[in-house]
């Protein structure tokens, strides 16, 4: 129940809203951390447009129809979630505090809410399970070249219960963030890429769409113990886990790894993709097999000029037509957002940035917080739509209005 219902003050007067929670955010980061968090790949028109183009659509709300009772919740991999919101996979919480994927992943737990974890994570899958059996986590994976060592990730999130995989499948290259690569990103000590400290002799990351100098140099003479030569005259990177030379896989492909992912996983994980933004897409992993769908451009950070999520949604669900579940994220930072999103068909969505901003305030408190205005805020948009029950949102409540001014009905 939200504060107004029980007459209640909101929990920090300073901060309602997430636009409030992220200018309290920037004043606790690091310079390094705040361009990380916030910046999207080169002039950030996509990360912009993810969130403005929400704005395209209006609510038709519906009245008279009693809304006292409202059920804001939906199931997720068998688990009752409060709210229709996921916290989204995002590297290195512990840049934002030290308590990091651990202090999220309580949130999670007391908020309801489903988390997924970044491969690229500073505390270890293991640490972020621990004590949340039953509870809806998944797995992001980046599906490195070095087969092995994602196995044995996968094999490891099998075995602490995680629900899902969520291949990442819009970074076939880093895109180019461009205060990351002025600012020679270093993740700092004592921090560490936990998930693949102990077969990796060393961890630290210094990352950005191209490579540093003086990285480079590091490379060329690590290449012997670093990687191997793959005879087409590409480089496999083998040596220690970092974001350049792990995380883009420029191989990835729908024929060949969905089908040794499915395997990996079955039947204790399902496979779903991460950043798909196109009909064609979304048919292809129906076709292959895939158990989901997140509709993603990665927070505006790999392809800059891509399709703002929502505008690429209705294609996606169409495409879907309710044979496999479609998320979306990116942009989202207010509850009517959320209920324009499922009113265009998405199933469930998931935030990325806010959920950073609440750590960076607050450590695990922050999270709550930021959780609970999303989730007041999408309760009350509920209740003033005329909505009872998250199934009733549907595009019957949204008009679409055009550059003019021009309203018309979905
Ligand atoms: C700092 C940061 C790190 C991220 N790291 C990952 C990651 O490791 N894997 C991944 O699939 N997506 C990653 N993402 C993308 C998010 O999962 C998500 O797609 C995006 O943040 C959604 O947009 P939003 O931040 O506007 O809500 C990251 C996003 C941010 C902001
Ligand atoms: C691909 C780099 C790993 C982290 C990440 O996904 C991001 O910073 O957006």
């Amino acid at each position: 129940m939200a504060f107004q219902e029980k007459g209640e003050k909101p929990d920090d007067l300073n901060c309602l809203t997430i636009a409030e929670l992220e200018k309290h955010a920037a004043l606790c980061m690091d310079k390094q951390t705040r361009d990380y968090y916030n910046e999207g790949a080169d002039s950030g028109s996509t990360l912009l447009e993810n969130s403005t183009a929400y704005s395209k659509y209006r609510i038709r709300p519906r009245v008279l129809r009693d809304v006292s009772l409202i059920d804001t919740s939906v199931s997720v991999w068998g688990a009752r979630n409060s709210v229709p919101i996921g916290v989204a996979p995002s590297a290195m919480h512990c840049l934002a505090h030290p308590d990091g994927e651990v202090a999220t992943v309580k949130a999670c737990k007391e908020a309801g809410v489903a988390m997924g974890l970044s491969s690229f994570s500073t505390s270890t899958l293991e640490e972020v399970a621990s004590g949340m059996e039953g509870h809806p986590l998944v797995l992001q994976l980046y599906l490195f070249e070095e087969r092995e060592r994602s196995r044995k990730l996968i094999q490891r999130a099998k075995k602490s219960g995680y629900k899902a995989v969520f291949l990442t499948v819009d970074t076939p290259m880093l895109g180019r963030r461009n205060n990351e690569i002025r600012n020679q990103f270093k993740l700092p000590k004592p921090y560490k890429i936990a998930n693949f400290v102990e077969d990796s002799s060393a961890s630290e990351t210094v990352m950005g769409g191209s490579t540093p100098k003086s990285e480079q140099e590091k490379e060329k003479k690590s290449t012997s113990t670093n990687g191997y030569n793959d005879g087409k005259g590409r480089h496999v990177p083998t040596g220690p886990v970092t974001f350049h030379t792990h995380a883009p896989n420029p191989t990835l492909n729908w024929e060949r790894d969905i089908s040794w992912l499915k395997e990996q996983c079955s039947p204790e994980m399902e496979v779903w993709v991460k950043g798909i933004a196109t009909a064609e897409d979304a048919h292809l992993a129906v076709q292959h097999g895939v158990d989901g769908i997140i509709v993603s451009n990665h927070g505006g950070r790999q392809l800059n000029g891509a399709t703002a999520t929502l505008d690429a949604l209705p294609e996606i669900v169409e495409a879907a037509r309710g044979r496999i579940p479609v998320h979306v994220d990116g942009g989202i930072r207010q509850g009517t957002q959320v209920f324009k999103a499922l009113a265009l068909g998405a199933d469930f969505v998931w935030v990325g940035r806010p959920v950073l901003w609440g750590l960076a305030y607050k450590g695990q408190e922050g999270v709550e917080l930021c959780l609970r205005l999303l989730s007041d805020e999408f309760r009350l948009c509920m209740a003033l739509a005329g909505t009872v029950k998250v199934e009733d949102i549907t595009k019957e409540y949204l008009v679409k209005i055009d550059k003019s001014g021009f309203i018309s009905r979905l």
